[in-house]
């Protein structure tokens, strides 16, 4: 027989990749102890003995799917990766972290003049549809089609920012925060089509069959998000 007192009460899908660390801090900063998915190892279930948390460690495309199908009751995702995959999760907090944006970009010869808006900064007369090399196919798909412009998306992986350089795109959809990469490949960006940050998402069913434990994280990171941006505004 199982004993129900040592079952984890909530189980939680982290990101791995450049959000994990962020991530961790952020739940430490909640009371919890998620550190161990940073250790050098290849495992990918970490538990916090005392507060009865388990943590997955998940590709960060993967975690919705892990949420969705209740193999984790919550998780912490981009936004970027909800955008593109709609999945049928519950959004329930802006995080603060992973902070970028998910901007059309164009090579600085083919006319992009950094300005934040498509119109002018497109080149005119192309005479076929913009090819537009993109992770966030879907995504990108509904800006096209709103604006009226007629694209191809070409779903790549990974070293976007190349497939312009190399002519197999007029164009890409990708995230940006600093702009190094943009600019090391002799791309500007032209407009913004999201603002990108972490967000707690939740399985809908575990929310209501674990309301209590779910809230409680809630509460906790909402008041670590709050205090964050009472302190960047200190210093900004
Ligand atoms: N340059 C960036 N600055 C800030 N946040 C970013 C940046 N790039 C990505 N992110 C955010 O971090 C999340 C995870 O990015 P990461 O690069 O770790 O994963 P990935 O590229 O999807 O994974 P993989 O490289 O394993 O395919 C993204 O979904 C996005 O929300
Ligand atoms: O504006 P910057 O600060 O230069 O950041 C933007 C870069 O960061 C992300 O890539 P990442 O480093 O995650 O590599 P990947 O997409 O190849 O995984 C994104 O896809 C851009 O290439």
């Amino acid at each position: 027989m199982t004993d129900a007192s040592k079952q984890p009460l909530l189980t939680i899908a982290l990101p791995k990749g450049r959000l994990t660390s962020e991530a961790v801090a952020l739940l430490g900063q909640a009371g919890l102890d998620a550190s161990a998915v940073l250790a050098d190892s290849r495992g990918l279930v970490s538990v916090d003995h005392g507060a009865r948390v388990q943590f997955l460690l998940a590709k960060p495309f993967d975690v919705p799917t892990f949420v969705e199908a209740g193999a984790a009751d919550v998780g912490i995702v981009g936004k970027d990766v909800l955008l593109e995959t709609d999945p049928g999760v519950v959004e329930l907090l802006d995080l603060g972290i992973g902070l970028c944006r998910l901007q059309l970009a164009l090579p600085a010869r083919a006319g992009g003049d950094g300005t934040d808006g498509p119109d002018g900064a497109l080149p005119r007369e192309r005479g076929r549809p913009l090819r537009v090399a993109t992770r966030y196919p879907r995504t990108a798909g509904h800006y096209f089609e709103a604006q009226g412009i007629p694209a191809q998306v070409i779903a790549l992986h990974g070293s976007i920012e190349l497939a312009p350089r190399v002519g197999l795109a007029d164009a890409i959809v990708d995230l940006v925060q600093t702009g190094r990469t943009l600019a090391a490949n002799g791309l500007v960006p032209v407009a913004t089509l999201h603002t990108i940050s972490a967000r707690l998402i939740a399985n809908p069913v575990r929310w209501k069959l674990k309301h209590d434990a779910v809230r409680r994280l809630l509460g906790e990171l909402r008041a670590v998000v709050a205090s964050q941006r009472v302190a960047a505004g200190r210093t900004a």
